[in-house]
């Protein structure tokens, strides 16, 4: 069998010298139009694998996960101090014992469990939105990520501007912008540049690595620490860890490795679970400034079906088809990661008479898969309606690997899917998002653009939010005055 098709490589270096530093996704998936759905790259010591397509991902990541399921070693986050965190283990024994944890505790039944606290959450996040500056929605909106994900795995609840887990979490957030595409760094390629001094070429994210580590050590020993505080003063709350603390006690397995598994599998939820809800809400606003006509229409479906004098609630759901073609369009069009974490195949294997060698790092490039024309027509663009039946839309499927794939698949995704499916929902229902003006009264367009690094995120982009009417910020405020957990 032959490898893959793949730019042309140098004597040695391989592809080095093409690896995009840009974002890779659409570098990726250019040369998939040259190329075809899997390419192969070389580097030193590293063959490279990025698959455009999801027949590809499923054939390979999904039905074939038993060989597909590794990590690569992630040489810059292990810098960070990003270990020993779920996401970025290999295949074994810690990482099964990680897995088992979230999934106990975030798999499709359990996760009804945080439906109260995310409607609230949701809520609050309008109230928020309402009552801003123009220019603060990416504080709420990471604030409502970051509250969500706090109160699953600490049970701690924000009230406040000055909240420590706030702090934690917007340094945590800018560590991961800063921490260039995943497993694709210089570091990454060429480990032994750990050990240059920081003039050295190639050993800038070396030296961003050693300013965060603290940090991202404080977020693994943070939250354990709070909660052991809580459950001692007989004021915890219920919370992922306080459950895995229960369990342990009651099988009597406390050791320190125990914990260790413990600390690193919160700390992958706060990892992984913010900095994506945020961002996928960020591109709904984006989304909703660019097309107003969607939002309209979303709306009337709501004040059709709920009425003006509630908010939506998650029984609603099935009967708002229009907001969920919303939902899905978001996460089709703005992939939070866009590249998906790399898998790591464990064995040789040929696929459609090409030779996947072992040890290759296997990229999802999901943006890439999004932009599919053969299964999405024109699909750069936002639009909810291709999912509709004909002749209303054009029938498209929902986009289904906005999770990632196989073994590896998200382990937030239920809790994930619910967050942003009600804080869309309830935005609908109680704002009409727009433009900002300039000084002259125009209309300030957003250009649309996203940043890419492990995740994506909409480049700064200014709208103004308001009240669909007056009484409709009233039963916001009355919505969260009466909270699902105390009344
Ligand atoms: C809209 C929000 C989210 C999106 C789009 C998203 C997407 C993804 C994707 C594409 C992957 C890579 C899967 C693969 O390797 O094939 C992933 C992994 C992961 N996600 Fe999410 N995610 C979201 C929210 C969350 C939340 C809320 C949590 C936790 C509470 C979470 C926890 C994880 C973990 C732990 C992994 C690594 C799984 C592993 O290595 O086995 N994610 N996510």
């Amino acid at each position: 069998s032959k490898l893959p098709p793949g730019p042309p490589r140098d004597p040695i270096i391989g592809n080095l010298r093409q690896m995009p530093t840009e974002r890779p996704p659409l570098v990726f998936h250019e040369w998939a139009k040259t190329y075809g759905d899997v390419v192969y790259l070389e580097l030193p010591g590293k063959s490279i694998v990025p698959l455009d397509s999801l027949q590809a991902g499923e054939d390979l990541l999904d039905k074939r996960s038993a060989i597909y399921s590794d990590r690569p070693a992630f040489t810059l986050y292990e810098l960070f101090g990003w270990t020993p965190t779920m996401s970025f283990l290999p295949y074994g024994k810690q990482f099964a014992v990680q897995r088992q944890m979230h999934q106990s505790y975030l798999n499709r039944i359990k996760v009804v469990n945080h439906k109260p606290m995310q409607l609230r959450e949701a809520r609050a996040l309008v109230d928020n939105l309402l009552h801003m500056r123009i220019g603060e929605h990416e504080r709420y909106l990471s604030r409502f990520s970051t509250g969500v994900i706090t109160q699953v795995v600490a049970g701690h609840r924000i009230t406040s501007d000055d909240d420590p887990y706030l702090r934690l979490s917007k340094m945590i957030l800018e560590s991961l912008f800063h921490s260039g595409p995943p497993g694709a760094t210089a570091i990454d390629f060429l480990p032994f540049l750990r050990h240059f001094p920081f003039w050295f070429p190639g050993t800038y994210y070396a030296r961003v690595a050693s300013e965060w580590r603290a940090m991202v050590r404080e977020l693994h020993e943070y939250p354990l620490w709070t909660v052991r505080a809580q459950k001692e003063s007989g004021k915890a709350r219920p919370s992922f860890i306080l459950s895995q603390l229960a369990e342990m006690e009651e099988s009597r397995t406390e050791t320190e490795q125990d914990m260790e598994e413990l600390r690193g599998s919160a700390a992958a939820m706060f990892g992984a679970g913010e900095s994506t809800t945020w961002s996928t809400l960020s591109s709904f606003l984006l989304a909703m400034v660019l097309r107003p006509e969607c939002q309209e229409k979303a709306h009337k479906e709501i004040a059709s079906v709920v009425g003006s004098t509630r908010l939506p609630d998650f029984a609603d759901r099935e009967s708002l088809p229009y907001v969920e073609c919303v939902h899905q369009e978001v996460l089709r069009w703005a992939p939070a990661v866009p590249l998906g974490l790399p898998h790591r195949v464990m064995e040789d294997d040929t696929y459609r008479g090409m030779f996947i060698p072992a040890g290759s790092t296997v990229f999802a490039n999901i943006k890439g898969m999004t932009l599919d024309e053969k299964i999405y027509h024109d699909p750069h663009a936002f639009n909810p309606e291709r999912y509709l039946q004909p002749p209303h839309g054009r029938g498209e499927p929902h986009f289904p690997a906005k999770f990632g794939f196989g073994r590896r698949v998200c382990t937030g995704q239920y809790l994930a899917d619910n967050s942003v499916w009600i804080a869309i929902a309830t935005t609908l229902a109680a704002c009409r998002i727009s433009n900002a003006v300039d000084e002259n009264g125009d209309a300030i367009v957003p250009a649309g653009t996203v940043s890419y690094g492990i995740g994506s995120h909409p480049e700064e982009f200014q709208c103004v939010i308001t009240a669909r009417s007056p009484q409709s910020a009233a039963i916001v405020r009355s919505a969260l005055s009466c909270d699902p957990d105390e009344c």
